[in-house]
């Protein structure tokens, strides 16, 4: 099979879908693999390396979707990749469609098979794809959201941990799965008093054994939201119904309960975002306030970080890769309920149900596609 690495483009995206070592992984497995030039360099991967590892560097982006039988990328195709998908590709990525009718519609009529990272799905309901990624964004909403606490930077000029004979910021966190715990985890490190909320109590017992003592769970309903937020200075937005948009925790109304400068940072924005008033915002300009309250909604918040990042997802993203390059998609998924998950859509048709729901679009069984 012929494999496509298009550089990122999204604002300040330096990670990549496959390291040196990948490419030498594939090759021995009999695939071919295009490298678009430059691709791997802000992850740290000169286009050398990937030479050296038999890869064929190509300047001309709209050749290697042409040419490619299957695309691996990163983030979401964003609006100039719309035209270069094509009938019969599979392109292997985070797609998020429940935040996007747009890139759902332009999948739809490309007739590309799109299996998203973010829902392949183990059978204990884990999301393999996402954890790397996810536990990189918890931890940093917690380095972000304490970064902008400073007054000159909006917040309400406040130090996460407090100092001895001051009191330390309250920290909510709504979601504990793993951005949750992760957020928590370091929050917690640097002092601050942190709440975990969720709607799953053995998600709650769980985190209840294990976290430090200055994190406390508390069930998540919107009257124990609304309860919290007076005294709230961080809020941590870490919700997931795999595939589904988020749903609206906190809504435009209850910003008048916060504190002036207090902030949000909803890294399930890629979802839709689980705060009401929050918008999509990119690296170069992460935050905008709401009647007073700093909004920090950073899609690709790992894409800052690539060296950590880009190990961390192509460590698990590439025995899917093989798997689907050595026996093609359709025979793949069919062996795999793990990979079966991350079909969302194929042929023009959605086939995974959530992503449907988001827009009230047509489903159609897994099975008539396969
Ligand atoms: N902005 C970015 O750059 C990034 C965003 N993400 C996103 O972060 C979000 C969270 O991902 P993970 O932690 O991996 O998901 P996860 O599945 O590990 O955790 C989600 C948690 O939310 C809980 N939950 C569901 N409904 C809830 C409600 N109404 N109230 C409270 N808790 C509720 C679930 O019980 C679960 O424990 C996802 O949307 C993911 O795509 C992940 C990585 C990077
Ligand atoms: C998961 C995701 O949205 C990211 O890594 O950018
Ligand atoms: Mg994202």
């Amino acid at each position: 099979m012929i494999i496509g690495v298009p550089k990122e483009i999204k604002t300040h995206e330096n990670r990549v879908s496959l390291l040196p070592g990948g490419v030498t992984r594939l090759k021995r497995n009999g695939h071919q693999v295009l490298v678009e030039k430059g691709a791997g360099e802000g992850s740290g991967f000169s286009d050398e390396k990937y030479v050296e590892a038999g890869a064929t560097i190509l300047e001309d982006i709209e050749k290697l979707w042409e040419q490619s039988e299957m695309i691996m990328k990163v983030k979401e195709p964003i609006e100039v990749e719309y035209s270069r998908m094509k009938e019969g590709q599979v392109i292997f990525t985070y797609f998020h469609f429940a935040a996007s009718e747009a890139l759902t519609e332009a999948v739809i009529e490309s007739k590309a098979t799109a299996i998203a990272y973010e829902t392949v799905e183990k059978q204990d309901g884990s999301l393999p794809l996402l954890i790397p990624m996810s536990e990189v964004a918890g931890r940093m909403a917690s380095q972000e959201g304490a970064k902008y606490l400073e007054k000159p930077l909006g917040g309400r000029g406040l130090l996460l941990g407090g100092i001895p004979g001051v009191k330390p910021a309250n920290v909510m966190v709504l979601g504990g799965g793993i951005v949750g715990v992760n957020a928590a985890k370091i929050a917690a490190g640097m002092g601050a008093n942190v709440t975990i909320m969720d709607i799953s109590m053995p998600r709650l017992r769980y985190l209840d054994d294990v976290m430090s003592k200055n994190v406390d769970t508390v069930f998540s309903s919107e009257a124990n939201i609304r309860s919290l937020l007076p005294d709230v200075d961080m809020i941590i937005g870490a919700v997931l119904k795999p595939g589904a948009k988020a749903p609206h925790l906190v809504t435009k109304e209850m910003l008048s309960d916060m504190q002036d400068g207090a902030v949000l940072v909803d890294v399930a924005i890629d979802q839709g975002g689980c705060f009401e008033t929050s918008k999509p915002t990119t690296h170069d300009n992460p935050i905008y306030k709401v009647d007073g309250v700093v909004h920090y909604c950073v899609t690709n918040m790992p894409g800052a970080v690539p060296y950590t990042s880009t190990l961390g997802l192509t460590n698990v993203t590439l025995p899917y890769a093989i798997d689907l390059a050595n026996k093609g998609w359709k025979k793949a998924v069919k062996e795999d309920a793990e990979l079966q998950k991350g079909l969302n859509i194929t042929g023009g048709e959605i086939v995974y149900e959530p992503v449907a729901d988001a827009f009230g679009l047509e489903y159609s069984a897994i099975d008539s596609a396969l």
